[in-house]
């Protein structure tokens, strides 16, 4: 406990972040969440852009262990949820998506493969809506869907494109996730070799915050995947992906709720039962 004082001072002094009292042990409610905003004159890029090196590894420690105490008590929250209540929501979330613009217009996008059992944001709607073959157009202009599949325990996760669920096995953690090969034997294309860029990024995350950081399993999977192709994006000279991130409503928390680690990539946009939230000017331009 003192070790954990000493490192939250030590993280207040460094950074302002965070200040320099115990952290709360009941649900975070988004006012009690306010209660521990870090000043506004630090962003998730300005963290971003510090190096894991730069970043004082005690400060680093206690960032991490923030994070830690926010996963557990989401999960439990989400485990706690009325199932009418989740079903209504991921019917109201999947509606709003399929009818936006962004989804619309999107010809190749990634989407994760949702788990029932990690109280995950049902995508299946909007996966069957995408490998489902085009009205009033040839097969060439059939979109584009990658999937997430672990490489590795060191972060790394590929998105392959598949056409079909039956596309899909089970893995290790029972989460869906395609073969490296299809049926025929053939290697399935990695969305980072593709000859056209992906337009939008279908993320999901225990908990997302009003200024649009996002809160993942820890893995660190999905911000190595985000990093390492909106690099590839620019290098391309190609539009970046739009990231939006599919919300409970009580995943999503005050702004700037959710502590930052250099490595962490924020979203553009939510989507809650509520409606989309655009956060970044790139979202906002859908909303004009
Ligand atoms: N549907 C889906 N697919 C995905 C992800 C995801 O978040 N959702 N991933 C995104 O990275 C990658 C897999 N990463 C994962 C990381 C942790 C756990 C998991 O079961 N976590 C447990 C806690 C485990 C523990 O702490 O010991 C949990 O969250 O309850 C699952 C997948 C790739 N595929
Ligand atoms: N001091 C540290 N304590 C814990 N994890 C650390 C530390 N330094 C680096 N890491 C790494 O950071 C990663 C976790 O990052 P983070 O908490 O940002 O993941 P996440 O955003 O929740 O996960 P994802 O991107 O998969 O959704 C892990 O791969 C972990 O090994």
């Amino acid at each position: 406990m003192l070790r954990r004082c000493k490192a939250r001072m030590l993280l207040s002094k460094a950074t302002g972040l965070v200040p320099p009292i115990a952290y709360p042990s009941t649900p975070v409610s988004s006012k009690v969440a306010h209660s521990f905003l870090p000043p506004h004159s630090i962003s998730v890029r300005n963290i971003a852009a510090m190096s894991e090196h730069t970043l004082d590894p005690r400060v680093l420690d206690a960032l991490f262990q923030q994070k830690r105490s926010l996963r557990s008590r989401l999960r439990k929250q989400l485990k706690n949820m009325d199932p009418i209540q989740r079903s209504q929501e991921d019917n109201a979330i999947q509606n709003i998506v399929l009818e936006a613009p962004w989804f619309r217009a999107s010809e190749s996008m990634c989407a994760y493969i949702s788990c029932a059992s990690l109280r995950e944001v049902d995508t299946s709607r909007i996966v069957s809506e995408v490998l489902s073959d085009p009205k009033d157009c040839d097969a060439q202009t059939k979109r584009k869907l990658y999937v997430p599949r672990v490489e590795d325990r060191n972060s790394n996760m590929r998105m392959l494109k598949i056409s079909s669920l039956e596309d899909l096995i089970a893995n290790s953690m029972n989460i869906l996730e395609p073969a490296l090969v299809d049926f025929q034997g053939n290697q399935r294309e990695d969305v980072m070799q593709a000859e056209d860029p992906v337009d939008l990024i279908i993320v999901p995350g225990l908990a997302f915050d009003k200024s649009g950081r996002r809160l993942g399993r820890g893995g660190g999977y999905y911000d190595m995947f985000l990093k390492k192709y909106q690099e590839l994006a620019t290098q391309q000279k190609w539009k970046q992906p739009l990231l939006v991130a599919v919300s409970y409503s009580l995943q999503i928390l005050e702004e700037e709720a959710i502590p930052v680690t250099p490595s962490d990539v924020p979203v553009d946009a939510l989507v809650s039962p509520a409606g989309f939230m655009p956060i970044s000017p790139a979202a906002l331009e859908w909303n004009r």
